[in-house]
C-alpha cells in the first residue's frame, strides 16, 4: 500500500490522463466521479449499494455535518467512516459553496466567514483553522481549504481582493494541517473568477504553498458552458501535472468529457442523485424522463445494457408508477441506476484513455448527450 497522497499517472491520450490516487482508506482510479453524500449519506442508498455500483470515493459536506449532527459528536463516535458505515475514501468540501448559497447573512472578513445556520439561524464562524479542525474530526481522507467561491459576474476588483484573501486562508489551512496528519490529504482551491490572469495568479500562489491536490473552484456557478470551458482549458494546464486536479461541482456527462479532455482527474456533482429524485434518468441511449405517459405500458427495462438492480428487475412502466405514486422505492431505484450510469461511463472513459481512443469515446457520448441539454 502506497503512502496516502501518492498519485501515480497511467497512460494518457492528449491532455486526458489516467491515474491512481492513494488515500488512507484505499486507492482511487482517475478520472473519477464522486457521488455526493452531503449529510453523511448518498440519499436513499446504503454503503453496500455504493460498493455494488463500484463507487470508489464519496463526498461529505463540512458545513452540513458541522451543523448537524456536529463534527465533535462524529469524532466521538469514531469518525465519519464508522458513523456512516462507508469504509472507502471520503472527500469533504468545507461546504463553502453551501455556506454561500444556503445560509443568509454571511459576512466575509480576514478571520473567516460568519454565517447563519440554515437549520436554526444561529451564527457561526468558519475560519481556516476551524474548517481544518472540523474535517480532521470527521476523519475525511481529502480535506478542502476554506475559500471564497466568487459569485458569477463579480467584477475584477472584487475578484482580485477575494483571491488574495482566499490565498491567505489557504496558507492558514496548510499551517493548521502541515500534512501527514493521519494520512489526511489537503487540496487547495484555485479561484480568480473568469479572469485568466487572476486564475494564473491563484494557481501560482497555491503551488508555492504546496498541496496534495488542486481544485478549480468558482465554476459551474451560473456561467455559460463556453465560459466554463474557456477557463477550464486555460487554467487546467496551470495545475501541476503530477498532482490530482479536481473540478468542483461538475457535472453533466458532456461536462465530465470536456473536463477529462482538459486533463481533470476528479469530479463531483449532485446531478445524478438530484435528477434521480425528479425522475430524470441517464442511459447510454440518452436521457429518459420516467414520468412521461409514453412509458405507462412500457414493459422494457430502462437501459437494457445496464447491470443495475433497477434495470435487471423492473420495467419502465413500474419505475414510472413508483415515481408518479411518489413511492420511496422510486428514489432508491432511480438513484441506484443514475450512479451506476455515471460509474460505468467513467470506467469506459478510463479504458478509452488507456486505449488512446478518448476522442472517439467522447464523440460517441456527445451524440447521445447533445449540447443544448443539461
Ligand atoms: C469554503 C470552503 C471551501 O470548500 C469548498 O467546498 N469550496 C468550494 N466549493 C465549491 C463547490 C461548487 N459546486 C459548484 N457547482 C455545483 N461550483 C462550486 C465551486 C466551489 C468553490 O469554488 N469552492
Ligand atoms: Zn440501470
Amino acid at each position: 500500500m502506497n503512502v496516502p497522497g501518492t498519485f501515480t499517472l497511467g497512460p494518457g491520450d492528449g491532455n486526458a490522463r489516467t491515474g491512481c490516487l492513494t488515500t488512507a482508506h484505499g486507492d482511487v482510479e482517475t478520472p473519477i466521479f464522486m457521488p455526493v453524500g452531503t449529510q453523511g449519506t448518498v440519499k436513499s442508498l446504503c454503503p453496500t449499494d455504493l460498493h455494488d455500483l463500484k463507487a470508489q470515493i464519496i463526498l461529505g459536506n463540512t458545513y452540513h455535518l458541522y451543523l448537524r449532527p456536529g463534527d465533535e459528536l462524529v469524532a466521538k463516535l469514531g469518525g465519519l467512516h464508522r458513523f456512516m458505515g462507508w469504509d472507502g475514501p471520503i472527500l469533504t468540501d468545507s461546504g463553502g459553496f453551501q455556506v454561500f448559497s444556503l445560509s443568509g447573512l454571511r459576512q466575509i472578513a480576514e478571520e473567516g466567514v460568519t454565517f447563519s445556520s440554515h437549520i436554526d439561524g444561529s451564527r457561526h464562524l468558519f475560519s481556516p483553522e476551524k474548517v481544518i479542525a472540523i474535517q480532521q474530526n470527521l476523519g475525511s481522507d481529502i480535506m478542502m481549504v476554506l475559500d471564497e467561491c466568487v459569485p458569477y459576474g463579480a467584477d475584477r476588483a472584487y475578484t482580485e481582493k477575494s483571491l488574495a484573501l482566499t490565498t491567505r486562508w489557504a496558507r492558514r489551512c496548510r499551517q493548521a494541517h502541515p500534512g501527514g496528519h493521519r494520512g489526511q490529504l489537503l487540496f487547495g482551491i484555485v479561484q480568480g473568477g473568469f479572469f485568466k490572469d487572476l486564475r494564473a495568479e491563484s494557481a501560482a500562489q497555491l503551488l508555492e504553498i504546496g498541496f496534495d491536490g488542486y481544485a478549480l473552484g468558482g465554476l459551474s456557478v451560473g456561467e455559460s458552458r463556453e465560459e466554463m470551458y474557456d477557463i477550464l482549458g486555460d487554467a487546467t494546464p496551470l495545475l501541476p501535472a503530477d498532482r490530482p486536479r479536481y473540478l468542483m461541482g461538475v457535472g453533466a456527462p458532456r461536462d465530465l468529457l470536456a473536463g477529462m479532455a482538459a486533463g481533470i482527474d476528479m469530479f463531483d456533482c449532485v446531478l445524478p442523485t438530484r435528477n434521480a429524485r425528479n425522475g430524470t434518468l441517464f442511459t447510454f441511449q440518452g436521457k429518459v424522463n420516467i414520468k412521461r405517459a409514453e412509458y405507462r405500458e412500457d414493459d422494457t427495462p430502462l437501459d437494457p445494457t445496464c447491470p443495475c438492480y433497477a434495470c435487471q428487475t423492473f420495467s419502465k412502466a413500474y419505475l414510472r408508477h413508483l415515481y408518479v405514486a411518489r413511492e420511496l422505492l422510486s428514489y432508491r431505484l432511480n438513484t441506484l441506476h443514475n450512479l451506476t450510469f455515471f460509474s460505468i461511463m467513467m470506467e469506459r472513459a478510463r479504458q478509452a484513455i488507456r486505449d488512446g481512443r478518448f476522442a472517439a469515446f467522447r464523440a460517441e457520448m456527445e451524440a447521445v448527450y447533445p449540447t443544448d441539454e443539461e
